[in-house]
């Protein structure tokens, strides 16, 4: 059994307010807003192309670190701007976490340690005492400590895509984010850790608030309470088309382009 210890944060929601995004002169997303609810999954799906990345990447300031990026209108974490003068990058990146398409734990560094590895980063003090709980509580939370309790000082290379994967989550959970990121995170994966990782992601959506860029249409219905449609037609930037209810936009769109996209239509 996991130590009992809750998690110190409660998970947040998160509203992007008329969101605008450039990658030189080239505008790729056109005035989004989108409120992510509090302890939902919301997934975003749409075309390829259409932004979604892009969008995510503005969530937790990493949209910025491309040089030519720029972009206009705000992201509100539990009510506060994430972009207002004066707010630090490492802070926000710290409250909201983010997991890649592609498994990328640090290969010649141990299980327990790829674990803690962001604690530093984020400059979160932790007990060396109290570290040993930690690591099996994320590794739990991550659905992995039972696979690698008996080896926690052997690489993170040493393990599975499914199981580096899951252990990229274990990291991303030890500094306590209230929004975890997630960009295709099963699209390296074969069918049964995509399985695994839809059940933790269904494990952690009461703990921490869970944006998804899913191409896969299943895991959105099987994953999200929510969904919201990105479309860029003909060489326009990219705007939501349609969001609300996951069961709504699977069964009973508004915009006919959603129904189109959603039965596989187009895309
Ligand atoms: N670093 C970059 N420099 C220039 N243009 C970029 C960059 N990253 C993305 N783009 C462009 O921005 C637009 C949106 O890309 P983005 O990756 O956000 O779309 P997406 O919907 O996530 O696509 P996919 O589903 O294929 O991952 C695309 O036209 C893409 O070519």
């Amino acid at each position: 059994m996991p130590p009992p210890a809750p998690s110190r944060s409660a998970p947040a929601s998160l509203e992007a307010r008329a969101l605008s995004a450039w990658f030189g002169r080239r505008k790729v997303l056109d005035r989004v807003s989108l409120t992510m609810p509090a302890a939902t999954v919301t997934a975003l799906i749409g075309p390829s192309g259409c932004g979604k990345s892009t969008f995510l990447r503005m969530l937790n300031r990493m949209h910025e670190s491309v040089p030519s990026a720029k972009l206009a209108g705000e992201v509100l974490l539990a009510g506060h701007d994430i972009y207002e003068p004066g707010e630090r990058v490492t802070h926000t990146r710290k409250r909201i976490g983010m997991v890649f398409q592609k498994p990328n734990p640090f290969p010649a560094m141990s299980i327990a340690d790829n674990v803690t590895a962001g604690l530093k980063l984020t400059g979160t003090r932790v007990s060396r005492s109290a570290k040993a709980d930690l690591i099996e509580r994320c590794l739990s939370r991550a659905g992995l400590w039972d696979e690698v309790k008996d080896r926690l000082s052997s690489p993170g290379s040493a393990l599975s895509g499914g199981q580096q994967q899951r252990l990229c989550i274990a990291r991303s959970l030890a500094v306590e984010p209230e929004v975890l990121l997630m960009d295709e995170p099963c699209s390296a994966l074969d069918p049964t850790s995509t399985y695994r990782i839809e059940q933790t992601i269904h494990e952690l959506a009461p703990e921490v608030t869970i944006v998804i860029v899913t191409h896969n249409m299943q895991q959105a219905a099987r994953v999200s309470q929510q969904c919201a449609f990105f479309l860029a037609s003909q060489g326009t930037p990219g705007v939501i088309v349609e969001s609300g209810d996951t069961n709504q936009i699977f069964t009973n769109p508004g915009d006919e382009r959603t129904a189109d996209y959603v039965n596989g239509r187009f895309g």
